[in-house]
């Protein structure tokens, strides 16, 4: 089984929505929409102050929120502040995968890194641009130079073009350092199967992707795979765009709350299996990202408008959602594998408090590593043992001194200790549902009534919304008869320690490396997750799960783990949290769009499917497939999300086969998945890995519980020629040709370089003007339709050319009378960049990079006839 460990190009579509706007309320209005949302770390470019107004990089809240925690010892603390409020570094990774990994590798050698000496100017740096000492192999580069000064200063322009470029086309990713550390601890090998939680938009996907690609042997797929999910649908699309350059059969993305992340698993077959078995009848993971939302008050180098935004509720509205985050991705880690949890964040309500509260949670199931033994070069501080919670202007150092009405919203998990866990049951049973909520965006106080229950609730009084909250107060500590006024909290309560070992956590701090802030914990599941009775976890008063309370009582590992971690019922997707089933008549009927029965689909996903008739609404998710007005479609279980099927028409794929001359030794039966039910009508097939397909088969078997939105690798696409002159329907999609080329025997020419920059120059060629006899031969006897064209590097004879990951090649249509290059303008740009370098003597870059318009006409005085270019440039639109 092949496929292509380097990687090639692809089509890059313009995202030209502003990334602020990726940030959406489920239930939001417009104005909600509008708010202060947390900011994500890897969001390149955002633009938060279109009107160049310089931000202010203030605020007494953070600071005295922030030193009072103790997160740097007092004498740095004028240092670490100094550094925050400059702007970050510019840091990028190059894509291993990528065809031109060495290339680049030793341009910014060679070249940036000597070129680019004379603009330094900050005195403590040495280099312009160096290698990140912590990160292997010379991937990750760090420079001293802001986005700000990469677009201002002339004398950086070359380099600033050599980095958006090379984005641009999946070279490297631009993303900041600190955001590349949190898959580096996991320890990942190429069979792993992996979770990345909160993926999007997919930074650290990428780099997991690459490491299970990078031990591939020459033409072998991996046997691991990620599955990256995120909860917002746009924020999915971005990723899909994002890890496109991976060139990936190994990859399926989902859409869902992580925290409700479901089980698939068949259940009579899990006991006895294992393995290779249990991993095709239960879905677990060897790793798991939680790379978790948070405040983002880490990347305020990045996204100065956190310092006006910023306020210490922010971190306690998130800290909930990232604990049942990471006791989903727990739930489903297997037994011996390792789960990163990660924020931007520097708020130890976010970090460390989340961390002991899932090892309380888990009692002696999981352990917190020491792994200050990997990556020594990276710079961290240790996690804290004590902090304290900040509510509405109080200091808070144990939940003892949360006033009763606020004790919905500061929950015990908060603090450092286990103390307040031990409270009288009937204190906590008194306590009042949560009634105030904060919101975790802004942090302020959703409070349209408060009901303070302090009587076993029978006597119940409510305050209005508009009574200043610290009236509220203390009307709160009359009717619940708290001694202490608030006042009398501030500052004066002991400090709590935790009895966990909290100081293996890792916190990266901005002015110990020049980079943005980031925390770090590596955890590790020793045994199978017990159920925890709830009076002795800090689950939030809201919860009233029916947990044995009976801590001997040792249940199916099955159900704790998922009443652990599914005890939150999804209120947007209702079924997500039930258990799963074998039974494919429970695949939700409402959400069936069509009768047809389809002989693709595998027969349990057909049973009872009833007739339910229903125009297909074209989404945005994953590839759709429009469907033209009157047609059918079976949709899957999901409602707005194309259905996974399997392609199983044999005649099409006997023919794609036959006209490729794919060997045998390629398997494409069972490989094949393609977003639209009708066969006729597919316009896009794309290949799966081993290990997705049987990701693909147990869901199907346990009733679609994945929401997918997008998997596999296009390979593929439906290629209408005018004159239908083609034997196949199908052409070859750039993504896949790393992967099938080495599998190719018919359809392939091999050009010489001279050739082949041409191609790329004038992208139309007669047959006629090509310079090489052989090859203008060749070309004219060719099939007509798609074929693969590959530089002969050495013009070698044709039985000495390997072909291989190494080799540069282009997918092409062979008209009539000409050979026409199906990759985009600015690939082709790109590899002709990337063909100068390598070959400085025998190519040379014309004028034409900045007249483009130039090389299209003397493309035409060259020859061109109008035979379906139009075509293809209508199609690489369609595709890019
Ligand atoms: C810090 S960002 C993740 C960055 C990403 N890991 C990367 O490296 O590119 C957090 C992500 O969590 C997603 N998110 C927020 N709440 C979520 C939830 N309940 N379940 C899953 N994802 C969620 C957001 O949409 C956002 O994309």
């Amino acid at each position: 089984m092949g496929g292509g460990q380097k990687r090639g190009r692809t089509q890059r579509k313009h995202f030209k929505q502003s990334k602020e706007n990726v940030w959406k309320y489920k239930n939001g209005s417009d104005e909600a929409s509008k708010k202060t949302r947390p900011s994500d770390p890897s969001d390149e470019n955002p633009n938060p102050n279109p009107s160049w107004q310089p931000f202010a990089t203030q605020n007494t809240g953070f600071e005295e929120y922030y030193k009072a925690q103790g997160i740097v010892p007092e004498n740095e603390w004028e240092e670490f502040i100094c550094v925050l409020r400059k702007p970050l570094p510019a840091a990028f990774r190059i894509n291993s995968s990528g065809q031109f990994f060495h290339d680049i590798l030793s341009q910014l050698e060679d070249d940036f890194m000597k070129s680019l000496e004379a603009e330094i100017d900050n005195e403590n740096e040495i280099d312009a641009i160096r290698p990140l000492p912590w990160y292997p192999g010379k991937l990750a580069w760090h420079s001293n130079f802001s986005r700000m000064q990469l677009r201002k200063n002339q004398t950086l322009e070359r380099f600033h073009e050599f980095l958006k470029q090379e984005n641009e086309v999946g070279n490297i990713t631009r993303q900041e350092a600190v955001s590349m550390v949190p898959p580096l601890f996991l320890d990942v090998l190429p069979d792993h199967h992996i979770l990345d939680m909160c993926a999007a938009p997919g930074s650290k996907t990428f780099q997991l992707l690459e490491m299970i690609h990078q031990l591939d042997k020459p033409g072998l797929l991996p046997n691991g795979l990620v599955i990256a999910n995120d909860v917002d649908v746009q924020r999915c699309n971005l990723l899909i765009h994002q890890t496109k350059r991976m060139c990936s059969a190994n990859l399926i993305v989902t859409n869902h709350e992580a925290q409700h992340f479901p089980n698939c698993s068949l259940k009579s077959c899990t006991e006895n299996s294992t393995g290779e078995e249990a991993r095709k009848h239960t879905l677990q993971f060897d790793r798991v990202l939680c790379d978790v939302p948070c405040t983002g008050d880490g990347t305020l180098r990045k996204a100065p408008d956190i310092w006006r935004k910023w306020n210490a509720g922010m971190g306690n509205g998130l800290h909930r959602l990232q604990v049942d985050i990471a006791m989903r991705g727990l739930a489903l880690l297997k037994v011996g594998g390792r789960m990163v949890y990660s924020t931007c964040s520097m708020n130890p309500v976010e970090n460390e408090a989340v961390v002991a509260e899932v090892l309380r949670r888990s009692g002696d199931s999981v352990e917190l590593l020491d792994v200050s033994g990997e990556l020594p070069e990276l710079i961290r501080r240790p996690g804290l043992k004590t902090w304290k919670v900040r509510d509405r202007g109080l200091w808070l150092a144990s939940y003892r001194d949360v006033p009763r009405y606020r004790r919905g919203v500061i929950t015990p998990s908060m603090f450092p200790s286990d103390q307040c866990f031990k409270l009288d049951q009937t204190e906590h049973d008194n306590m009042q549902e949560e009634t105030v909520t904060i919101d975790a965006v802004t942090g302020t106080e959703n409070a349209s009534s408060l009901e303070l229950s302090h009587d076993g609730g029978n006597n119940m009084e409510t305050i209005e919304t508009a009574v200043d909250m610290k009236e509220a107060v203390s009307i709160v500590h009359e009717v619940s008869g708290m001694s202490r006024s608030p006042e009398d909290l501030d500052g004066e309560t002991k400090v709590e320690v935790s009895n966990y070992p909290l100081e293996r956590c890792m916190r990266i701090v901005p002015h110990d490396q020049n980079s943005g802030a980031f925390f770090i914990a590596v955890l590790k599941k020793i045994s199978p997750l017990q159920a925890v009775p709830e009076n002795q976890t800090s689950q939030s008063t809201k919860r009233k799960q029916k947990i044995p309370r009976n801590s001997n009582e040792n249940l199916e590992v099955e159900n704790a783990e998922t009443k652990l971690s599914e005890c939150i019922p999804d209120q947007h997707h209702p079924t997500s949290a039930e258990e799963p089933s074998n039974d494919s008549s429970k695949i939700d009927q409402s959400s069936l769009k069509t009768t047809e029965v389809e002989p693709t689909l595998p027969s349990n996903q057909l049973n009872n499917i009833e007739n339910d008739l229903e125009e297909v609404e074209p989404t945005d998710i994953g590839e759709n497939e429009k469907v033209s007005k009157g047609k059918l479609q079976i949709q899957g279980r999901w409602r707005g999300v194309d259905p996974v099927v399997f392609f199983q028409e044999k005649t099409i794929i006997d023919s794609i086969r036959s006209f490729y001359g794919i060997c045998e030794s390629f398997p494409l039966e069972g490989h094949l998945v393609t977003r639209n039910t009708d066969a006729n009508h597919v316009k896009r097939i794309y290949y799966i890995s081993k290990s997705v397909h049987d990701i693909l088969q147990l869901n199907f078997q346990v009733g679609q519980r994945l929401k997918i939105t997008s998997l596999g690798l296009k390979t593929f696409e439906r290629q209408a020629s005018k004159d239908s002159s083609s034997l196949c329907s199908f052409r070859l999609s750039s993504e896949g040709l790393p992967l099938l080329l080495p599998y190719i025997s018919k359809q392939i020419l091999h050009a010489s370089l001279l050739d082949f920059q041409h191609l790329l120059q004038y992208r139309t060629i007669k047959f006629p003007d090509f310079v090489d006899s052989d090859f203008r031969e060749k070309a004219t006897n060719l099939m007509p339709g798609c074929c693969v064209v590959t530089l002969n590097e050495g013009n070698k004879p044709i039985d000495e050319i390997l072909l291989d990951a190494s080799t540069i090649a282009i997918v092409c249509w062979k008209g009539k009378t000409n050979l026409s290059i199906m990759v985009s303008q600015l690939d082709a740009q790109e590899l002709r960049e990337r063909l100068s370098i390598r070959f400085p003597s025998e190519v040379t870059i014309s004028e034409d990079k900045e007249n483009n318009s130039n090389s299209e006409a003397e493309a035409k005085k060259i020859s061109v006839d109008n035979e379906s270019t139009d075509d293809f440039e209508a199609e690489l639109d369609n595709i890019s």
